[in-house]
């Protein structure tokens, strides 16, 4: 017998970043970023004071990880940067690669920096009311290019999952969004960044060639 969910309507505010009736949220603290950004010496510069700050934040609506239904919800960031690096989420590859996600800015100036596994790389802006599709097999992660917070809704498919260390085992995204001295960003290269061997690139597309044939 089919189990119905009940229908529900979530508030956002856009001052704290919470959604209403969420199944759950998580914070990341400054502390939990160390790594992701190009000038160390910068990061540690900015621990006595930031060590404990949320950088950003999740609130989110998860009513189960079956396949067809949906897990979408709240990003709150803070506006900052680490030497020239405007403040980013750590980013991922859906684990199930095939699988897109839709978000919608709420408040602030962001952009959604994303890398197909072969290393293309793409930024789409997102002011207040708009909606950026990332599609499937794109490694995603947000960053605040602005002056205030930045809340952005998210919605994707509940089965997707994340994988991080996609990121991790390249040394970084390619690209990194740095000040460009004139109150706008820029794109830079990462020189840490190692592309992907011809079997990992087949593997991250290889998700969806299996589900085809099974
Ligand atoms: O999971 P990350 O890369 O830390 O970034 C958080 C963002 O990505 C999501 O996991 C959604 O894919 C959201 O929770 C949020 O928008
Ligand atoms: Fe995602």
């Amino acid at each position: 017998m089919t189990q119905l969910f009940e229908p529900v309507g979530c508030k956002v505010d856009l001052q704290t970043g919470a959604m209403s009736d969420a199944t759950g949220d998580y914070q990341k603290r400054f502390r939990d970023l160390e790594g992701l950004y190009a000038d160390a010496d910068a990061f540690s510069a900015m621990q006595a004071e930031w060590n404990d700050t949320v950088v950003y934040e999740v609130s989110e609506f998860r009513p189960n990880e079956r396949s067809g239904d949906l897990i979408f919800g709240v990003t709150r960031m803070l506006p900052g940067k680490v030497g020239t690096e405007y403040f980013v989420t750590r980013g991922h590859i859906h684990r199930q690669a095939d699988r897109p996600e839709i978000y919608y800015g709420q408040k602030g100036r962001g952009l959604m920096l994303m890398e197909s596994p072969e290393g293309e790389i793409r930024v789409v802006e997102i002011d207040a009311q708009t909606v950026c599709y990332v599609p499937p097999y794109w490694i995603h992660r947000s960053v605040n290019v602005g002056d205030e917070e930045l809340v952005m809704l998210f919605c994707y498919p509940a089965d997707s999952g994340q994988d991080y260390d996609c990121i991790a085992k390249a040394g970084g995204m390619r690209a990194r969004i740095v000040d460009d001295g004139k109150g706008g960003w820029k794109q830079v290269d990462n020189a840490g960044w190692r592309m992907r061997d011809a079997a990992t690139i087949a593997a991250l597309y290889g998700h969806q060639q299996k589900e085809e044939t099974a």
